[in-house]
């Protein structure tokens, strides 16, 4: 038996699909503190992210995200990625209170979201906020709820251009050096090279960099060297003049005019053609360039940042990369150090992802487990701090749990393996808990699936659900 009711409603919903960006039209038929049910004729197969958008009357549009579950011939249930315990806890607090069937008592196994929330302390803001939107309420039931929960839990995922809060600074003694230089030669003039391995951020500096130089309120154009077509590169370097070449039906600016007055960022510098070097240090010796077809002679007014995950003076050396390029592009050289020579920053880093990825998903953020926590300290991060973006914005999303797991990471629990502990059973168990967790994921908590899937009974399944702590998600 349920704990509280679902609220029947009749609300127009419309939602689309993280992964592929399908999106669909229903009307939300219930709603409860776990999830609801979407009548729809697109069904998104079960466990897919899906973004929600409600109209609501006062307050405009409402988005939110929830996972699909199970599907059927009229639409398919969702589960809200409602995922604070107070919050959770009050929010239930007013549906059972409404609902009539108060019993605070009694928790529901049906609810995966309950887990122990009934001991929290209720936050009085919240309820108080409740109180005086149910006086105030004078649309539908459901309105005054979904009010309700916008201002408690919502965030408004205003994206931010501040670096300040989309990067994370750290205070690990490599990075103390990059911040150095930074805080002295962003104001200047001087071209930056900036050198590090892939994903360490070498593209999030230089628009640090652009933020704290005099130029920051002109444009930030972003090139990547690496990834344009070399017949197309002079031209979308320096632009053309209509008809200069076939298939030049328009003028056409490039990437240097673009970024007059701002930074022009060239990431992957070390993958430019050589025709283009000589080309780009003609401009830069000069201080003019012209389009394509026109002699009309434009100034150089963007400041030039350049980055390389290659080592540029072993490109030199092997002739790929010219060398009086290399020295007018290394007005400052500053090396972006590894996430491996960061490990004062890599837990502060983790946690300030999670947030950030829960914000821009419009979900509270979690925090990890000390179990995570050390799987992420002992990862080898090959792949740097894009990688562990990856697994957190992957944890974020599969993760069932109030805390984030070391399975939801996803990552290869190598770590794990080289330094085994418990007895044999304890690490069968762990190992039979990971098997089990994935496989509740997959299927939507649909047991005889898994118990399919397993070659096990259902009773089985039930019987290790329990065992290992595990939430069902309950249609
Ligand atoms: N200090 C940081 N704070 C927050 N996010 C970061 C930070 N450093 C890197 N990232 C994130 O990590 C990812 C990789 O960063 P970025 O693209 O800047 O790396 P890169 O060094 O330019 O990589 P590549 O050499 O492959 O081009 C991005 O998603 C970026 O937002």
């Amino acid at each position: 038996m349920r704990q509280f009711e679902r609220f029947s409603s009749d609300t127009t919903i419309s939602f689309s699909v993280f992964q592929n960006r399908a999106s669909g039209q229903g009307i939300l038929k219930n709603i409860s503190l776990s999830g609801g049910f979407i009548e729809s004729r697109q069904i998104p197969p079960p466990n897919t992210w899906v973004t929600l958008k409600f109209s609501h009357d006062s307050i405009g549009t409402i988005q939110t995200a929830a996972r699909s579950l199970r599907e059927d011939k009229r639409g398919f249930s969702i589960h809200f990625a409602w995922t604070d315990r107070t919050a959770l806890s009050s929010l239930r607090d007013f549906l059972t209170t409404l609902g009539g069937t108060r019993d605070p008592g009694r928790k529901s196994p049906e609810d995966p979201t309950e887990e122990s929330s009934l001991d929290q302390p209720i936050d009085s803001l919240i309820r108080k906020t409740w109180a005086s939107f149910v006086r105030n309420s004078s649309g539908s039931l459901l309105n005054t709820m979904i009010s309700w929960c916008h201002s408690a839990f919502f965030y408004d995922a205003e994206e931010t251009e501040n670096p300040e809060e989309t990067f994370f600074q750290g205070s690990s003694p490599s990075i103390a050096d990059v911040y150095r230089k930074i805080r002295i030669f962003a104001p200047t003039s001087l071209p930056v090279l900036l050198m590090g391995e892939t994903g360490t951020g070498k593209e999030v500096f230089s628009r640090t960099i652009h933020h704290y130089s005099a130029q920051k309120e002109g444009p930030f154009v972003p090139v990547n060297c690496g990834a344009i077509p070399e017949s197309l590169a002079e031209s979308l370097l320096f632009g053309h003049e209509k008809g200069s070449f076939t298939g030049a039906i328009a003028q056409q600016k490039g990437y240097l005019e673009s970024a007059a007055d701002g930074t022009l960022f060239l990431d992957e510098i070390g993958d430019l053609p050589l025709p283009l070097q000589v080309k780009l240090l003609r401009v830069l010796q000069e201080r003019v360039f012209n389009r394509i077809g026109s002699h009309v002679q434009i100034p150089l007014k963007c400041r030039i940042v350049t980055a390389t995950n290659k080592d540029l003076k072993e490109e030199v050396r092997k002739g790929t990369f010219r060398q009086d390029l290399f020295y007018r592009l290394e007005g400052v050289a500053i090396s972006i150090p590894p996430l491996r020579e960061r490990t004062d920053d890599l837990l502060p880093l983790a946690q300030f992802l999670v947030q950030k990825i829960s914000r821009k998903m419009g979900l509270i953020a979690k925090a990890l487990s000390p179990e995570a926590e050390r799987l992420i300290q002992s990862h080898p991060w090959k792949g740097n701090v894009r990688e562990l973006g990856n697994a957190l914005h992957r944890a974020v999303i599969v993760s069932r749990h109030i805390e984030i797991l070391p399975e939801d990471l996803g990552i290869a629990s190598s770590s794990f393996v080289k330094e085994p502990s418990g007895s044999l059973r304890e690490r069968r168990e762990r190992h039979e808990k990971e098997i089990l967790s994935a496989c509740l994921l997959r299927h939507g908590g649909n047991v005889g699936k898994i118990a399919d899937e397993l070659g096990i009974s259902r009773p089985s399944v039930y019987n290790m659900i329990k065992k290992f702590a595990l939430d069902l998600p309950n249609s």
